[in-house]
Parts: structure tokens; C-alpha cells; sequence
């Protein structure tokens, strides 16, 4: 694999708390890696060890290979936290101000304007902006120095459903630049359908990292059958089946696809009536929220 960011074994104690432990992350050039996690769980401290904001208490970080030194910083564009922008100066303005401290051509104001669309607004005063269109400028200053790695944090927090449409549009189009992104979100349906590759953290431990087609091969199957005699249906499945369970209107059963012709014939022979009877496999959300809550995947 050809990694743009790796961590090893990193670590990060706050006095005697453990934000994140033993992280060994490894992102592919040219991929779009989500970075998943409930509140809390590290995301945003592993980020920070990425850009230089945070010292590792143990472990490494390595962008191309090499052991992270400040000089990377002109490779990676980030977006951590709400973008620092001036309210009273325009778009423009804004990244002028930019531009002036990176010591980088003006020219690139129009460029970056452009690539997160805001070009027909640049001289709208930022205080008049949207979140989404805040979070956007936000980006156009991370792409001033022509990164090759984008770090966004949490990018569609707070956005609309039609902001968090164009930042996912944006995002994207990045890859298709031949930039490489890493997003961070704690909601899965709001990255799943443009990340290549997943990482989930809960606890300050990375409990899965892969492609999506990976993870979905742990989608546990299960039986589910409706029938009006839920009851007297479980009762009876129980003494073959001790994980069978109910929701009230349908009877669930891990891993029982196979047996599903024995189970029906056994309930009808007992006289009772199915109404419906569907195998069903985990989705993603399910998948996520066990293995943030279990810690594993499999
Ligand atoms: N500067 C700090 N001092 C002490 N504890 C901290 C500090 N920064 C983070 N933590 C703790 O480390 C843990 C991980 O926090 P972090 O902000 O990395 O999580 P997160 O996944 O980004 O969550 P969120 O989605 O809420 O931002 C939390 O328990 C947090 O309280």
C-alpha cells in the first residue's frame, strides 16, 4: 500500500486520561478515508497529531514515509474545527490575509474561490455567509498552499441536508483532483456513500479500518418471521434456539438462514400461522453502532 499518512501506535494521555491508544491508522494516496466515532471517542485528537497540534505521548506519525516534520505542513490542507474568518472582510479579503502569511501568489484566491464555488460570492462580506458557505471558504484557505492531503474535522456539522449534498459533491471532486481526504464524522449516512475506506474509533481505540465492502462482509444475517402468535412462537423456537428474540410483531433469529424450512414446518406444525418470513442482513448503521458499542466487528 502506498500510505500518505500512517500512525504507529500512537498515543495520547491527558494527565491520567487516555484520549487515543495504540492508533495504528494507514491512509492510501488517492483515497477518500472516513474517520468514524461517537462524540468523545478521539477523533479529533488523532487529527491534531497529524497537523502538529499535538505531541504524541507515544507512537509516531509518518505523512509519505517520513516522521512527521513541521515542513509537511505545506502538503496538507486542514479543516479542524470552525475555520478562523474574519466576519467584517470579504471572502476575498479573507484570503488575501492568507495568502499574505503563507507568502503565496494572489492568483491562487481565484483558484481556490472557484474550487469550492464561492467565486460568485467572494466580495459578500463573510459575516452575510451560510455555515455551509463559512465551512467552504474554510476549505478554499486549506487548498491555498496546493495540498495533497485534505484534513477536514467534522466538515458537515450543523449543515443542512442540501449543505452536507455539496460538501460531500466537493469532497469528491477533490479525490478526482488527485487529492487525497480524510473526513471525520460521528454520523455514518453522511460519508458512506463517497469514503473508499472507513476507520472507526470509539474509546480512543481504532475497532475497524478497511473498505466498506470489507466491513460489509460482517453484516450478521438473521431469520425474521411475523406471525399474530408471537408468544406462544418463541416460546416454542426457545428451546432450539436460546438466542431467538422478538420485537413485539417479529421473531428475529441470528444466523438461522439456513435453517429457515425447518423452523417454518416446525411452526406450522404447531399451528402457527406465519405471515411473512424474510432473511435479513445487517446494514451498515447496525454494523457501526455494534462495533462501537462492542468494540469488535466480528
Ligand atoms: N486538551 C484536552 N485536555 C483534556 N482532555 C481532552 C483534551 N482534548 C480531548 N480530551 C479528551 O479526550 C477524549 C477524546 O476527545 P476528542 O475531542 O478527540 O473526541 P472526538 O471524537 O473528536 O469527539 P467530538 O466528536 O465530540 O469532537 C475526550 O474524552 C476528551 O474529553
Amino acid at each position: 500500500m502506498n500510505a500518505i499518512v500512517q500512525t504507529q501506535q500512537l498515543t495520547k494521555h491527558f494527565r491520567s486520561q487516555v484520549a487515543i491508544e495504540n492508533i495504528d491508522l494507514a491512509i492510501e494516496q488517492g483515497s477518500i478515508y472516513g474517520l468514524l466515532g461517537p462524540n468523545g471517542a478521539g477523533k479529533s485528537t488523532l487529527l491534531k497529531h497529524l497537523v502538529g497540534l499535538l505531541r504524541p505521548t507515544s507512537g509516531q506519525v509518518l505523512i509519505a514515509g517520513e516522521p512527521w516534520q513541521r515542513k509537511h505542513l505545506w502538503h496538507i490542507g486542514t479543516l479542524i474545527e470552525s475555520p478562523s474568518l474574519y466576519g467584517h472582510l470579504t471572502a476575498r479579503e479573507n484570503l488575501k490575509v492568507h495568502t499574505y502569511l503563507l507568502g503565496l501568489p494572489q492568483r491562487r484566491i481565484d483558484e481556490v474561490l472557484e474550487q469550492v464555488e464561492l467565486s460568485n460570492v467572494g466580495d459578500k462580506k463573510v459575516a452575510q455567509y451560510s455555515l455551509g458557505m463559512k465551512q467552504r471558504l474554510g476549505i478554499a484557505s486549506a487548498l491555498l498552499s496546493k495540498p495533497n492531503l485534505l484534513i477536514l474535522d467534522e466538515p458537515t456539522n450543523g449543515l443542512d441536508p442540501a449543505g452536507i449534498r455539496e460538501m460531500r459533491q466537493l469532497i469528491q471532486r477533490f479525490c478526482e483532483q488527485g487529492m487525497t481526504v480524510l473526513v471525520s464524522s460521528h454520523i455514518l449516512s453522511e460519508v458512506e456513500h463517497i469514503v473508499t475506506h472507513l476507520g472507526i474509533i470509539s474509546k480512543g481505540r481504532l475497532r475497524y479500518q478497511g473498505t466498506l465492502q470489507e466491513l460489509m462482509k460482517y453484516g450478521q444475517q438473521r431469520l425474521e418471521i411475523e406471525t399474530l402468535q408471537v408468544q406462544q412462537a418463541v416460546a416454542l423456537l426457545r428451546t432450539s434456539y436460546p438466542d431467538v428474540q422478538s420485537n413485539g410483531t417479529k421473531i428475529l433469529l441470528a444466523g438461522a438462514n439456513a435453517e429457515t424450512a425447518h423452523i417454518v414446518t416446525l411452526l406450522t406444525q404447531h399451528g402457527i400461522a406465519i405471515t411473512k418470513v424474510d432473511a435479513a442482513q445487517d446494514d451498515l448503521e447496525a454494523l457501526f453502532l455494534r462495533i462501537v458499542e462492542s468494540g469488535d466487528y466480528r
